[in-house]
């Protein structure tokens, strides 16, 4: 079911599809390999989420699919098309919200779409009616993310989880085939992050576009997604990937089912196994 709130976007959803992505980084003359021939896809309109041990290279993992460095070796496929930088049929939100303290809300929002415009990424639209165009979009995300009533705030006078609605607005305003999202709950208190999860929920419902979600908590990735990519320690493999076969829709009192229960325990063992041997091989000089 799809009651997609019109923001503009090119409705289509697209899948991903890294191919064999091997990343290394050299410092002071040293090659750490990062990440190991990662392969994996997520489906058009899926919800994928990562889970591993601490520097296994997931932040580097999803700056790769987004365009923003170049992996060693390997491919990532949005569609039919391989990442070559950044473009617009990629969303980010970050751990951080990088809102500009100088712009209101929904100026913040149509941060992207008038770098679209002045881009000449304005299809048949003329100046006038790309900014109108624009208007819309921005209201219409805000709307979305339940902000409708901040439009005209600034950032210092939201609170922590309206800056990442804030953020998520402004990541679906350039309407998106695929939401990249880096931990965006992780500076949020207990009680506000598991808020903002059932409200990712109903915006992926409503708004229906693949997302790739990485995180530390394995609860939080059981409960938003379709499928969890369980990686290993650093340099990070694809370890296991648990399909999560819970209802839909899904509310915060699923968490408390045993079925959710045995999927955390999967998942749980394996990144402890992972941390274990990873502390084994540091301590032992390996
Ligand atoms: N630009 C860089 N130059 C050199 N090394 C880097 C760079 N970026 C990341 N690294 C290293 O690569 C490894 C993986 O980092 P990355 O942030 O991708 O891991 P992660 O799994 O997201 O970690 P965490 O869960 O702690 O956020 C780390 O050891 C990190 O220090």
């Amino acid at each position: 079911m799809s009651t997609s709130i019109d923001t503009g976007a090119d409705p289509t959803t697209l899948g991903l599809e890294v191919q064999g992505v091997t990343h290394e980084f050299t410092r002071h003359g040293n090659t750490m390999t990062v990440c190991e021939n990662i392969e994996f896809d997520v489906r058009p309109g899926e919800f994928l989420s990562i889970v591993g041990p601490s520097g296994c290279g997931k932040t580097t993992l999803l700056r790769i699919v987004g365009g923003l460095i170049k992996a060693t070796s390997g491919t990532v496929m949005i569609g039919d098309e391989p990442v070559t930088g950044p473009g617009p049929d990629r969303g980010f939100v970050f751990q951080q919200d990088s809102l500009f303290p100088w712009r209101t809300l929904t100026a913040n929002v149509r941060f992207g779409l008038e770098a679209q415009g002045a881009r000449g990424m304005r299809g048949d639209l003329s100046r006038g009616e790309w900014r109108k165009e624009s208007e819309a979009r921005a209201q219409a995300a805000i709307e979305l993310v339940g902000l409708k009533d901040f439009a005209n705030h600034y950032p210092h006078e939201l609170s922590g989880g309206m800056r990442q609605r804030a953020n998520l607005a402004r990541a679906l305003a350039i309407g998106p085939r695929v939401l990249l999202m880096d931990e965006p709950f992780s500076a949020l208190d207990a009680q506000t992050r598991e808020i903002m999860q059932s409200e990712l929920l109903r915006i992926w419902r409503q708004n229906a576009t693949t997302v790739l979600f990485i995180t530390h908590q394995i609860d939080e990735a059981v409960y938003l997604s379709d499928r969890v990519v369980v990686m290993s320690a650093r340099p990070g493999r694809v370890r296991d990937v648990v399909d999560v076969d819970l209802p839909r829709p899904r509310d915060l009192h699923v968490k408390r089912t045993p079925e959710f229960v045995t999927y955390t325990d999967r998942i749980w063992r394996q990144i402890e196994q992972e941390a274990r041997q990873a502390a084994m091989t540091s301590t032992s000089g390996g």
